[in-house]
Parts: C-alpha cells; sequence; structure tokens
C-alpha cells in the first residue's frame, strides 16, 4: 500500500467470507479465478443480468453459486465488488441497498471513480463501508471467457476511499487486493478521474477517432487499409476494439476531466498542425525527441508500454515528478 496518511494500520490478511462479484465479464472472471488463487474469500456468489454470462461463469468455475437476481446474490456478503460498466451502477445500487448486511464492503472496479461514490452513495445504508476501486490493469476483451488470475498480478489497484473512511475495512480491502497480486494506491476520485482521463481515456478516444476516420475515408478503400495497417494503426485497432457498452459510460460519466484533458490535446495539436504548414522540422523534432525520452523512462521503469504490461507497476516506484 502506498499512502501517507498515518491513521492506516498495516493490512493484515482475513479471508472475506462471502464475497458477491455483480458482473462476471472480464474483470469480474478476473477477480473470481484470482480470488480462488490467492484463497481471498471462502465462497464466491456472482450474478449477471446476462443469463449465458452467469452460466458460463459456473462453468468456468470462477464463482461457487449464481444468484438469480440481486437482492440474493448480496444477501450475507461481507464484501461486495461491482464489476458492470458505470452506468449500470445507479440502478444496481438502488437494488442492493437495502439487502446488504450489516458492516459490509462494498465496491467496484469502474474505470472512472467519482461517479461511483457519486450514484452509490445515496442507496447504501450508513452501516456499509463505501471503498471504490480501480484496478488499473484489463485488455480490449469482454466476457466470462476473457478473464485470467493474473491479471492484476503487478498491476496498481487504485482505491478512492470517501473521507473519514472506516480505517479497518480500508486496510481488509488492500490486503484484499495485495492477496490479488497488486499493488494499492490511494488518492481522491477527483485526482483519479483527472489522471485517467489523460492516461486510458483520451488514449481510447485517440484510437477509437483514427480507425473511425481510415475507415470513413472515401479515397482509400476499407481493404487497402486493412492491407497496409502499419503497426501504429494496428495498435489502435487493438485499442479501438475496446467494449462499446463499457466505453461509452466512462466517457460520458468522466466528462469534465475529458474535456479538460481533450482540451489541452487539441491545443497542442494545432500548434503541430501548424508546425507542419510552416515547415517548421525544429518544433516537430523537439517534440518527438521530449516524447522519446519519456518512452524511454517509462521502459527503464519497467513499465513497457506493450498491451499486454498496460499499468503494469515499475518495480521500484518511477518518478512521477514529470507526468
Ligand atoms: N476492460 C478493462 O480492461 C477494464 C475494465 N474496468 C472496468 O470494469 C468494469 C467491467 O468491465 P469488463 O469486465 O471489461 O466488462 P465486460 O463487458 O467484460 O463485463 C461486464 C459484465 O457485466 C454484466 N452486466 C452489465 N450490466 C449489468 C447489470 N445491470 N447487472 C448485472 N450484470 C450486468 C454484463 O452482462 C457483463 O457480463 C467496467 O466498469 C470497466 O470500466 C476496469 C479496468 C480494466
Ligand atoms: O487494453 C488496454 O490497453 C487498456 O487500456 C485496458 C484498460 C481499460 C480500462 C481501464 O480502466 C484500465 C485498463
Amino acid at each position: 500500500m502506498t499512502t501517507d496518511d498515518p491513521s492506516f494500520s498495516p493490512p493484515s490478511f482475513v479471508p472475506f467470507e462471502r464475497l458477491c462479484l455483480i458482473g462476471l465479464g472480464l474483470i469480474g472472471s478476473s477477480l473470481g479465478h484470482a480470488t480462488r488463487r490467492a484463497g481471498a474469500a471462502r465462497e464466491i456468489i456472482g450474478v449477471d443480468r446476462h443469463q449465458p454470462n452467469g452460466q458460463k461463469a459456473l462453468e468456468i468455475g470462477f464463482i461457487d453459486t449464481l444468484a438469480p437476481d440481486l437482492e440474493t446474490a448480496v444477501t450475507g456478503a461481507d464484501l461486495v465488488i461491482l464489476a458492470t460498466p458505470v452506468g449500470a451502477f445507479d440502478a444496481i445500487g438502488k437494488a442492493i441497498g437495502p439487502h446488504l448486511s450489516p458492516g459490509a464492503i462494498v465496491s467496484d472496479v469502474g474505470s472512472v471513480k467519482g461517479v461511483a461514490l457519486d450514484v452509490l452513495t445515496p442507496h447504501l445504508p450508513a452501516h456499509i463501508h463505501l471503498l471504490p476501486a480501480h484496478p488499473v490493469a484489463g485488455t480490449e476483451n469482454s466476457g466470462p471467457e476473457a478473464g485470467f488470475a493474473s491479471l492484476f498480478d503487478g498491476r496498481w489497484s487504485i482505491l478512492t476511499p470517501p473521507e473519514g473512511s472506516d480505517p479497518d475495512a480500508l486496510s481488509r480491502l488492500t490486503a484484499f487486493w495485495e492477496q490479488l497480486g497488486a499493488t494499492v494506491e490511494i488518492m481522491t476520485a477527483a485526482h483519479h478521474d483527472l489522471v485517467l482521463a489523460i492516461t486510458s481515456h483520451i488514449p481510447h478516444l485517440i484510437a477509437y477517432n483514427i480507425v473511425g476516420t481510415a475507415a470513413d475515408l472515401e479515397t482509400v478503400t476499407k481493404s487497402e487499409v486493412i492491407k497496409f495497417s502499419a503497426g501504429g494503426f494496428r495498435d489502435f485497432t487493438r485499442i479501438a476494439a475496446s467494449d462499446p457498452d463499457m466505453w461509452r459510460d466512462i466517457f460520458l460519466s468522466n466528462k469534465d476531466a475529458v474535456l479538460e484533458m481533450l482540451g489541452r490535446f487539441s491545443e497542442d495539436l494545432s500548434v503541430l498542425q501548424r508546425a507542419i504548414r510552416d515547415g517548421d522540422g525544429a518544433t516537430l523534432h523537439d517534440l518527438f525527441s521530449r516524447t522519446r525520452a519519456i518512452r524511454r523512462e517509462i521502459i527503464e521503469a519497467g513499465q513497457d508500454a506493450a498491451a499486454a504490461d498496460f499499468g503494469r507497476r515499475p518495480p521500484s516506484r518511477a518518478d512521477d515528478s514529470k507526468f
């Protein structure tokens, strides 16, 4: 755990009795596999709106029981994790609120954290510990068959506890993520959403846009785009293959931070546009040299930006003063 708050006690590992996973796709299934591997919960209950995904989860075996509905799923659970697109959180919070066990921890894995606090808080009784989380680990794939136990190994899991959160509950959730292989970082939801807007959300928007632009060109055929796609474009197509529901919800719920970062991005893009128009090679070369140095720093710190290594934490803390 990396936190400056002196009120936290070092996490000790006590497995949860009953983990409830709401949403059994890529992240829900990875949570199930990783929890089993670590022995971090004695029992795993799953529920999914899409019946075939629930059945598949049982068949693969990363849950013990498939609940017929949300109310049954959360009954008796001491840890409930929402692993659905963030747009579903409001309705789920409303449905589970009255059925949660006293003292249960409610968490999530959503890619936007302000929304988790805003929409879940009003639905939860005072005895519930709401502790939102975001594992910075994933792939472009979806569904229960896409998950795997090592997804969180060596990755960051960012926790965004609201002010006044119970230190023991926070300590237990921290220990849980550490058992799953992640390193926990604690920050405010607002700061998380700003940082992830530039490191994850805008890159996805750029990928969706560039692949869309290429697909819509009149003078270049789609088969030419496929045939001659160079490495850079292929990387964009991987990211642009990410789940449409999930990413629609991310952009709609992190609107302010994404628009703020998009404004900066557009300004910088205009500078490049002007440099190209003016034949200003020095400006282009200066930027490309600076960005090449950043890539080298990431690699030296052990954070290879290759797809499979997205979000992997460095072996020692990287100097993040430049980011
Ligand atoms: N895909 C990724 O790489 C990462 C995703 N996340 C976050 O994790 C969450 C889940 O994403 P994935 O697992 O990738 O999505 P996914 O599409 O693989 O799985 C989502 C599952 O939730 C189910 N679901 C949707 N609405 C539901 C509802 N109202 N009640 C019950 N089940 C419902 C779907 O049927 C599906 O099985 C999202 O909030 C996303 O922002 C976080 C880190 C990485
Ligand atoms: O596959 C990739 O490149 C990703 O970016 C995965 C990812 C998607 C969403 C997140 O909130 C965190 C990680």
